[in-house]
């Protein structure tokens, strides 16, 4: 077995020393903090995409540069799968240990111990495939990541600037060219072809649906947007904003999906841009996440999150199997997280089987995987829907007996083209939703009445070591710091036994509170303050989230002189 090029590994190392005062972790979304920072991180996980696609017999590997809905400042690196999921879970691990190596001599017998523990034979080719989003510390950042693939001799294709769920189905395309399971041409043309034709055979003959809003966040998906447009024609018109991609401090500045979500309100620039009852919709700043909503007669908001995406796709997958006289065969059901709104969980609960797993997608979709159809989406708006292998299969070979059975088959069919099942796509899912809500005749009204959302408030609390937060029962309970659960216990009851949570987050130094009120919400139409909508039961569950957030900050030994105001 030949050995790492050394020589050559060290002599780029040095050009890209970690920074002393820092410690790196890959977490659910891969490496994310501020983009200056990064530049030793990018070296070091260009050589690791490299050993990985090794270990895999060189197949592609791909790497994403973004930080996604983050502030512009910050940027992150993501490693993708060959088959465009995410990276294998025990290698982050091995892209932590390579990040916090603090030499280059460390570095290098880090390198070394990887190759030796996971057995990876140095001789094998490497490819990868990278992209980054728009964000100005980019370029650079991709200089130090190209160091890497150039310091072990990694044969790299450049996506340039582009979508993380572009990247992810290049990487699948590239990993599937000319087989029977080719994904696709492994271009972002052959995306934009495969996405729009789908849309097209599954929306002919109907009528054309009035323009869509698109609030691109004045990020990446503002150019795939425009791409996909293009492809669209005038089978759905699209109107783009939030677009100034080279507009210094604008990306995700109250605008794009995670705005939205976690103020559950309209980007202040869209107000006067909406009529009432229009379809709106706002990705995140890497396209990965989408929130759909629109403004009725007296201008107020709706929200339809990712819990009411995956209710409109769910029950009408459900119907067209059933349609196409499959449904003794083919099972669907959900993946959803502890932050999914209650009254999403109940309506479909009735419907199909559901399961709540930790948050993060890696979590969702490998559960997704054991459905015939799994269909997951974070009530933030990432998710997809994942047909099995077999269920394709099943699809492909089916012979309808009726030519009802053979139109719900074929829309089945299309929807397996039209969804990119690699990964969470906003883009891909608006087309989805689009989808639905023409077959159904739906405006937001209808859509939105499928169920009536539970008031509910997202609270983050800054605490000492956040490691000491651990949960159990994906994520609902908490186990440590002992006897903390059996307080919330007591408060939610006081509150009229609505829910709690509390966890850790994987992607930011907090701990994050989730509360939700058991029933739903009625306007009283008076103001209060600290509050999002105005009902008492959203005074209520805004009440319960600040108690339990106090809880958390005394119980983690935060500085009283320092407790945030509204905690109670
Ligand atoms: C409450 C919430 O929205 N959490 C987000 C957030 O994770 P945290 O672990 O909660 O920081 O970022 C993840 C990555 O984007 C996303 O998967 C997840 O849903
Ligand atoms: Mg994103």
């Amino acid at each position: 077995m030949s050995k790492l090029p050394f020589q050559t590994l060290k002599a780029f190392s040095d050009a890209h020393p970690k920074p002393s005062n820092r410690h790196f972790q890959y977490g659910t979304a891969g490496f994310r903090t501020l983009g200056s920072t990064l530049d030793s991180v990018m070296f070091r996980v260009g050589v690791l995409a490299g050993l990985r696609s090794k270990r895999l017999d060189g197949k592609t590997i791909g790497v994403m540069v973004t930080a996604s809905h983050n502030p512009e400042q910050d940027n992150g690196v993501k490693l993708v799968d060959p088959r465009g999921e995410m990276l294998e879970a025990s290698w982050e691990g091995h892209a932590t240990v390579l990040a916090n190596a603090a030499t280059t001599d460390e570095f290098l017998t880090a390198l070394d111990a990887l190759v030796k523990a996971v057995k990876i034979d140095v001789s094998k080719p490497a490819r990868v495939v990278y992209a980054r989003d728009t964000r100005s510390s980019g370029p650079a950042l991709v200089a130090a990541l190209e160091d890497g693939f150039k310091a072990l001799g990694i044969e790299a294709r450049d996506a340039g600037v582009t979508t993380t769920p572009i990247l992810h189905y290049l990487v699948k395309a590239i990993n599937t060219k000319g087989t029977p399971e080719s994904y696709g041409e492994d271009s972002e043309d052959g995306y934009y072809k495969k996405l729009s034709g789908a849309f097209k055979k599954l929306v002919a003959g109907k009528t054309e649906p009035e323009p869509l809003v698109i609030d691109c966040a004045n990020g990446v998906g503002a150019h795939a947007a425009a791409k996909l447009a293009e492809y669209l024609g005038n089978s759905i018109p699209l109107v783009l904003e939030n677009i100034a991609t080279s507009t210094p401090g604008v990306l995700n500045e109250s605008c794009g999906a995670d705005y939205v979500k976690t103020t559950q309100r309209l980007p202040p620039n869209l107000v006067d841009k909406l009529k009432p009852g229009q379809r709106a919709c706002s990705l995140d700043g890497d396209a990965d996440r989408l929130m759909y909503y629109y403004l009725d007669e007296r201008g107020h908001f709706y929200m339809l999150d990712g819990d009411k995406i995956a209710a409109l796709v769910a029950a009408f997958i459900v119907d067209l199997v059933r349609l196409a006289g499959l449904d003794s065969e083919i099972k669907v059901g959900v993946v959803q997280t502890a932050y999914a709104n209650g009254a999403s969980t109940k309506y479909l609960s009735e419907r199909l089987p559901v399961k709540c797993v930790p948050t993060g997608v890696k979590h969702l979709h490998h559960a997704a995987e054991h459905y015939n159809i799994g269909v997951y989406f974070e009530a933030n708006g990432h998710g997809t829907v994942l047909f099995s292998p077999t269920t394709q299969e099943k699809l492909a070979k089916h012979e309808p007996s009726t030519p009802a059975q053979s139109t719900a088959l074929n829309h089945l069919i299309n929807l397996t083209q039209l969804i990119n099942q690699t990964v969470g796509d906003a883009l891909s899912d608006m087309l989805l939703v689009e989808v639905v809500l023409t077959h159904k005749s739906y405006s937001g009204v209808e859509w939105n009445s499928l169920y009536a959302d539970l008031p509910n408030r997202l609270v983050k609390v800054v605490v000492s070591d956040r490691n000491a937060f651990r949960t159990e029962d994906a994520e609902r309970r908490l186990v440590s710091p002992h006897g903390l659960q059996t307080r919330i216990d007591e408060l939610v009851r006081r509150y009229g036994g609505g829910r709690s949570f509390v966890r850790p987050s994987g992607t930011e130094d907090v701990v994050r509170v989730y509360a939700e009120a058991s029933v739903r919400s009625q306007a009283d139409g008076k103001d209060y303050p600290h509050v999002i909508g105005t009902s008492t039961y959203v005074v209520f569950v805004t009440e319960l989230a600040f108690r339990v957030a106090g809880l958390v900050y005394d119980e983690a030994g935060g500085d009283p002189s320092r407790r945030p105001k509204e905690f109670l």
